[in-house]
């Protein structure tokens, strides 16, 4: 939108967010260093615990399937709110809050109330991806914060590991992505790690016959018997790549062509036999130039469900609550 550029990312005024949708020069004049500060924090966070990259793109996932992209996974319990973070997906289970945090104190300091968290959380997904050897992309800004969460929304919107593809296939055409937008975002399971408790019941009882999942390749099947015994160890973990599993590659793919997907919702990619998905995961596992591409423009995708803009939600100062009314 060159020509459009009137520092609407301020916020600060009568006018609220930017009038035109999301794009990318939102903070020009209102906040030129946004993404340097986001960098700079990630460098540190994520030299130190190379796991921080995987959490933080997470986040914004979890956060966009949910009311949209408005930073309602950030929000604590309180009078008015009731906080995401106890669902099932995320409980016990979503982290990198305080990094976030942080960026947000760093933020408020060099340009108060300017940066929402919900694009705050865009740009840590980014800035991880990259951190960790992946692709970059040009990233629409301007989203502003919700004042709601909604816990039923994440129970209900959020795929559970042991989907189906025409499970998973469905819960993100509702956001309105597609199924090449479904195999590139899984793509992101090539850096972080999983619990047991959420890759047990193929191990033990797949389809209610207690026997493993037959798509489960045998050296990797024992492997994660080890880690994941049949009762207790729930919180074991497991890398969900473990060729590269600090590393934004395409060994995710070739680890799935081999039998070697640690969850359900990323085996099923090749056997579900639905649609094109099989031969998107080869492709991808062959041609690791064609995954960052498409990770990328599904990556903006994603970004862009139902972001609130105009004069819909705030900047919140404090991603953990919403601002004061008085
Ligand atoms: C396709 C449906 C998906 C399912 C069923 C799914 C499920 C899961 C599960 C069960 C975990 C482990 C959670 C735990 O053990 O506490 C996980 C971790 C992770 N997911 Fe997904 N996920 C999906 C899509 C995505 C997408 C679209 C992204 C991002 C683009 C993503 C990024 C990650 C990352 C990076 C981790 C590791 C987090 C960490 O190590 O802290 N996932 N996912
Ligand atoms: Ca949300
Ligand atoms: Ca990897």
């Amino acid at each position: 939108h060159p020509g459009f550029n009137f520092g609407w990312g301020g916020n600060n005024g009568p006018f609220g967010g930017p009038p035109f949708g999301l794009y990318p020069d939102v903070y020009r004049f209102s906040c030129p260093q946004v993404n340097d500060i986001v960098m700079s924090v990630l460098e540190k966070a994520i030299a130190k615990e190379p796991r921080m990259a995987a959490s933080l793109l997470r986040l914004h996932f979890h956060d966009c399937f949910v009311q949209g992209c408005d930073a309602s996974v950030l929000l604590d319990d309180s009078a008015t709110v009731v906080s995401e973070k106890k669902s099932l997906p995320n409980r016990n289970s979503l982290r990198g809050f305080e990094v976030i945090d942080e960026i947000k104190a760093k933020l408020e300091e060099a340009c108060p109330q300017t940066v929402s968290c919900a694009d705050i959380l865009a740009l840590a997904a980014r800035a991880s991806t990259v951190l960790s050897g992946g692709p970059n992309w040009e990233l629409p800004l301007g989203r502003r914060d919700s004042k709601t969460a909604s816990l039923s929304g994440s129970n209900s919107s959020i795929p559970p590991p042991n989907s189906t593809l025409q499970n998973l296939i469905s819960l993100f055409k509702r956001q309105g992505l597609d199924e090449v937008d479904l195999v590139a975002l899984s793509g992101g399971h090539t850096i972080g790690v999983a619990r047991c408790v959420t890759f047990k019941q193929r191990l033990y009882n797949q389809n209610g016959n207690n026997q493993p999942d037959e798509t489960l390749e045998k050296t990797y099947y024992f492997g994660l018997k080890s880690v994941c015994p049949q009762s207790g160890g729930d919180n074991n973990i497991s890398p969900l790549d473990f060729g590269s599993p600090a590393k934004f590659d395409n060994t995710y793919f070739k680890l799935i062509l081999w039998g070697k997907g640690l969850l359900t919702s990323d085996q099923v990619l090749l056997t579900g036999n639905i649609g094109n998905t099989m031969e998107l995961v080869k492709y991808y596992a062959e041609d690791e130039g064609l995954f960052f591409d498409q990770f990328a423009k599904s990556m903006v995708k994603m970004g862009n469900i139902s972001p609130l803009s105009g004069f819909n939600g705030e900047v919140r100062k404090n991603c953990r609550r919403v601002n004061r009314s008085n």
